[in-house]
């Protein structure tokens, strides 16, 4: 029935103040009529329509793209949108496209590395959008060994150039975003070489094509590395394999914050650290961490207004049957991912927090909390997108059949997620590089430097204490370990940030009971998925992990009647959900019914193909079935 809520009954049984909540969610009064504004103003606009995605042909999705992009791009421009609210408008068009890199990549890498005269001819350019830019480090034949990329930036003395060559097959760039068809330039990372001498990897800005008519220029070859997992997804990024000939730059183009190369050839290093130069997928990580709670919560309220729509099992005397969502079995599988995006909220309002003070910090050269900075944005990214990547095919398990339908949203929201489990450093790479710093904290304990910050607790265990411990020996052959070593220190940074939050002032009905049950199951659930951990090491005994497993099954009943709003509170637009069983007035049997009828294979009764291939086999079963 059209505009009837089928979930009215379950908002009534809301016990907080939904509205409080939403800005709690949004983490502020500003942020929330930000949002509410924006998110309107894109769902209005037909020219942002998105339900067609998931049909479309390549050529066809990424030319809707790019209009898109121009349009958005336009609007932003006409509208006079601040950098928050254009920010916003990218969130609510929810399409991955060239221009994430540009923004997200291109312009951090030159403010981050680049000096400031360099910064002043390019910034100003690339605002403008009068040229685009993409990040192109990784190479068919490496990515996380950044150490080991192989193109070659060789300086000629004679010119006062570089000279950017790709030596080899699997030199070749692969895999950086808007770089196949649309980047005009590049921050490309290549090995210094100068004098027969190799410095190491830099970062150097090369134009790729011109921009009179977009042809690679010459010594350039370009374009797009093909089909990637899933219907439209991440397949509206053009990701691009690039080879440079022997391609000539002025020497004033490699970006020299961090070491130059003056014109008499003579390599110089400033007094920053030279891990600066991984400056941008540090803040890329910290930006990911914050995305991870919008991809996450936008699952969670698809599969949680879904399960209590769904019925199945239960009727009495011919009632109703149970809504799915008051199996218990569900609701361990659901509230878990549902505290976890509230989670991962606060965890990344934090890492925003800190990865400001760091660059604060940096000003003024002060650089004792990048390794720290590292290894939380690292892990964080980690630990984030796994959990949120598997918390999405969770989801779409919870819907049930419904679930492995693209009018769901799921499969799409899946296929677009995944990848960030691997880019932007691979999640078992960066757990290896936490387990290094812990490594390294233990060490130092042991010759009785106090631990601060999120390794502070190590301070206070006492074995630690006795350590000594040599970062290398035995790391390979105990990596596993430590890897998981590692995901707990994530998870404990997690859940103090949770328990930080609670102790804010948080007004509004209800709101601060909520969240406090959700993160004591944030924190249950995972005590209960590692007990055999907490038993083994006796940190807890059979009796203490009884009783907080009974702690946990109470506080889902705790969160049942509320389960509604608190996804309510996430404050997604239909159109931004974009799913059929995630809709805000629960109305999904006729939406599917509907839907189905307007997939291309029903425009005709009969099927192309019917006449060619299945005609012939009912003639020859006819046949068969005469004789
Ligand atoms: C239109 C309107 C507006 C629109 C707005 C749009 C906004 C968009 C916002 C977009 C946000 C997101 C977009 C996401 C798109 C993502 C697309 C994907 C991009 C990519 O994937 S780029 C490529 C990323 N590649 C990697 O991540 C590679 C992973 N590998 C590494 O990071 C490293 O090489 C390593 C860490 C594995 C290195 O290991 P190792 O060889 O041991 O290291 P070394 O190089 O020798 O260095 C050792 C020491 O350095 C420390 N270290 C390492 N990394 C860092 C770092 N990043 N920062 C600080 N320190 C670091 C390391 O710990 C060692 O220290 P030690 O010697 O132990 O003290
Ligand atoms: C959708 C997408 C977009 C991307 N966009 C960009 C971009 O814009 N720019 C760019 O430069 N790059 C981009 N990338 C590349 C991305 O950053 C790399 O793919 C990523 O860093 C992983 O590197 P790899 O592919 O070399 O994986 P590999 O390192 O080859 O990983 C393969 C396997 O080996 C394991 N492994 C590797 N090293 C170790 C180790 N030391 N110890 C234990 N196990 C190890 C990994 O865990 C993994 O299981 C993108 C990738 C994707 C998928």
């Amino acid at each position: 029935m059209e505009g009837v809520d089928h979930l009215a009954d379950e908002r009534k049984k809301a016990e907080f103040n939904v509205e409080a909540m939403k800005i709690v969610w949004a983490g502020s009064q500003h942020n929330l009529e930000v949002s509410n504004r924006i998110s309107k103003l894109v769902a209005d606009d037909p020219a942002f329509r998105k339900d067609d995605r998931t049909m479309l042909p390549r050529k066809e999705l990424f030319k809707n793209t790019l209009r898109k992009a121009a349009y958005a791009w336009k609007r932003i421009n006409e509208l006079r949108l601040s950098e928050e609210e254009a920010s916003k408008l990218r969130f609510y068009v929810d399409e991955t496209a060239y221009t994430d890199l540009h923004w997200g990549m291109f312009i951090p890498a030159i403010k981050g590395q680049g000096t400031d005269e360099q910064q002043r001819k390019w910034l100003p350019l690339a605002y403008k959008m009068q040229i685009i830019g993409c990040y192109a480090q990784t190479e068919l034949g490496h990515g996380s060994n950044v150490q080991g990329l192989e193109t070659t930036a060789t300086f000629d003395p004679h010119t006062d150039e570089f000279v950017i060559h790709s030596p080899t097959l699997t030199s070749s760039k692969w895999w950086p975003g808007g770089l196949g068809k649309v980047s005009t330039h590049a921050v490309t990372y290549a090995r210094l070489i100068i004098d027969g001498k190799d410095h190491g990897v830099h970062g150097f800005i090369v134009q790729l094509r011109s921009l009179e008519d977009h042809r690679p220029l010459p010594g350039i070859t370009v374009g797009d590395i093909g089909m990637k997992f899933g219907n439209g997804a991440y397949n509206t990024m053009d990701n691009g394999v690039l080879r440079f000939d022997h391609v000539r730059i002025p020497r004033n183009q490699m970006l020299m914050k961090v070491s130059q190369v003056t014109r008499e050839g003579k390599y110089k290093q400033s007094d920053v650290p030279r891990q600066l130069v991984y400056g941008t997928m540090v803040y890329v990580r910290q930006r990911i961490v914050a995305d991870a709670s919008c991809y996450l919560s936008r699952a969670v309220c698809i599969a949680t207004r879904y399960s209590a729509v769904r019925r199945q099992f239960g009727s009495q005397n011919g009632g109703p049957e149970t809504q799915v969502i008051d199996y218990k079995t569900q609701q361990s599988r659901l509230f878990p991912l549902l505290a976890s995006a509230y989670a991962f909220r606060f965890v990344g309002e934090w890492l925003e927090w800190l990865y400001t003070d760091v660059m604060q910090r940096l000003q003024a050269n002060d650089f004792s909390t990048l390794p720290e900075a590292h290894a939380c944005t690292a892990g964080l990214k980690s630990l984030t997108t796994s959990v949120t990547a598997d918390g999405i095919e969770e989801c779409r398990k919870l819907c049930g059949g419904h679930g492995y339908l693209c009018t769901s949203g799921l499969p799409e929201l899946f296929a677009v997620y995944v990848p960030a489990c691997t880019y932007e450093g691979d999640n078992i790479v960066l757990l290896l590089q936490v387990a290094r710093f812990l490594m390294k904290t233990v060490s130092q304990i042991g010759t009785g430097k106090q631990p601060v910050g999120t390794i502070a607790y190590m301070g206070r265990i006492e074995h630690l204490m006795q350590c000594r411990c040599n970062v290398q020996r035995g790391f390979a052959e105990l990596s596993a370990d430590l890897v998981e070593a590692a995901v707990a220190h994530c998870q404990l940074i997690v859940v103090s940030k949770f328990i930080e939050k609670l102790q804010q002032d948080i007004p509004g009905e209800g709101v601060k009971q909520q969240l406090e049950a959700l993160c004591g199951i944030y924190y249950l659930s995972l005590l209960h998925k590692h007990q055999g951990d907490f038993l083994a090491t006796s940190y807890l005994t059979p009796k203490q992990s009884a009783l907080a497993n009974d702690q946990l099954r109470a506080l889902y009943s705790k969160v049942r009647p509320n389960a509604i709003a608190l996804v309510d509170a996430f404050n997604y637009s239909d159109h931004f959900l974009s799913s059929i069983l995630g809709r805000y007035d629960g109305n999904v049997y006729p939406k599917l019914y509907e839907a189905a009828w307007k997939d291309p294979l029903n425009e005709s009764v009969v099927p192309d193909g019917y006449h060619e291939y299945v005609r012939p086999l009912l003639k020859q079963q006819l046949h068969t079935a005469r004789l």
